[in-house]
């Protein structure tokens, strides 16, 4: 089975469940492309699922003049019947059958998804060859590990070649090799259709993902490519002397304050970041600094564009605060 890659087009959606104090989603807008792989990130609470719940028609758009969710070009309020049949949807709790061998289950499913009778044997045999499950039909799933239980999860997902592929957390829960595994085995899944997964692990998103979409207090926070989301842009700097001179140094440089973290002291030495728009001005200050550190006769012990990982990204992003050096020493170098 084949079908095109779904876009999807999320317009200003916000979501309060009944009787909560705060929204869970607050005017999120952001849009995927047929075919890109989308990781969805943010801290517990951060209103992933609900997201998720939403785009798969499990929870109702709570509409708004101004909102809109579309998958594939159809509207999840006024046609969410055939939205939900362009997605296949991994849940947090994946429900199984745990009674069923793999094989009736996922044929039980792909009755309820509609895949015709005739089909249903082939496209069990694709799924579960895609999954990594080609020798596990005959088992029950009861018999099964956890990181199998979650291939039929996602084998499930994937019934009827759905043109949206959503997976909530596919990795939670299991050991190390599970792990490896089943990341290996999405990178495999190829473009064949659109892929959102929501995750706590950074390093999964950057192995797997083109897109990142951060969200934080059910705000969307950031919606950009993971190239975008790990762009050279900053300057570490690090002076022998205090602060004040670091201070001075700096405006003699043309750092604007408000994209200045520091000087700070640190044991005889002064540090200080600054934001940069984009690697270009980034070189340009980090030479500026130098020339008027130079002119100044104060030493620089560390002047470097730092590579930002997505761990720093996401902690600025989400918790409002600066980066702890930690996460920014020693990487790159100007
Ligand atoms: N059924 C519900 N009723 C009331 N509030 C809910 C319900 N489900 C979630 N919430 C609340 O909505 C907010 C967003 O929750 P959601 O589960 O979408 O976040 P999440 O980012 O998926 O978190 P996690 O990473 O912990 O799964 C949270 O404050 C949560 O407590």
């Amino acid at each position: 089975m084949t079908r095109a890659p779904a876009s999807l087009a999320v317009d200003h959606l916000s979501h309060r469940y009944p009787g909560a104090a705060a929204p869970a989603l607050r005017d999120v807008s952001f849009r995927v492309a047929p075919g890109q792989r989308v990781g969805l990130l943010g801290p517990n609470g951060a209103g992933k699922s609900t997201l998720m719940r939403i785009v798969c028609g499990f929870l109702p758009v709570q509409a708004r003049p101004e909102t809109k969710v579309t998958v594939a070009g159809l509207d999840a309020t006024s046609q969410s019947l055939q939205v939900r049949e362009q997605v296949g949807y991994l849940p947090e709790q994946v429900p199984l059958y745990v009674e069923l061998r793999v094989r009736e289950h996922l044929d039980f499913r792909a009755a309820i998804k509609r895949v015709p009778r005739r089909a249903r044997a082939t496209e069990i045999r694709r799924v579960a060859e895609q999954t990594g499950l080609a020798e596990m039909l005959e088992r029950p799933i009861a018999h099964l590990s956890r990181g199998y239980r979650q291939r039929v999860g996602i084998a499930d997902a994937l019934l009827g070649a759905p043109p949206l592929v959503i997976l909530d957390e596919p990795t939670v829960g299991l050991d190390p090799n599970q792990v490896l595994e089943i990341r290996a085995m999405l990178k495999s899944l190829g473009g064949g259709q659109t892929l959102i997964f929501s995750s706590h692990i950074l390093a999964e998103v950057e192995a797997l993902c083109d897109r990142v979409v951060v969200l934080a207090q059910g705000r969307c926070v950031a919606d950009e490519s993971v190239a975008e989301a790990l762009r050279t842009s900053e300057v570490h700097a690090r002076w022998e002397g205090p602060p004040e001179r670091a201070t001075a140094v700096l405006a003699a440089a043309g750092a604007e304050p408000a994209r200045v973290e520091g000087p700070v002291a640190d044991g005889g030495t002064a540090r200080a970041t600054i934001r940069c728009a984009d690697a270009g001005e980034a070189e340009a200050l980090a030479a500026a600094i130098g020339r008027a550190s130079l002119a100044a006769g104060l030493p620089t012990v560390r002047l470097e564009i730092g590579r930002r990982s997505l761990e720093e990204r996401f902690y600025r992003l989400t918790s409002g605060e600066a980066v702890p050096e930690s996460m920014s020493e020693g990487r790159g170098a100007a």
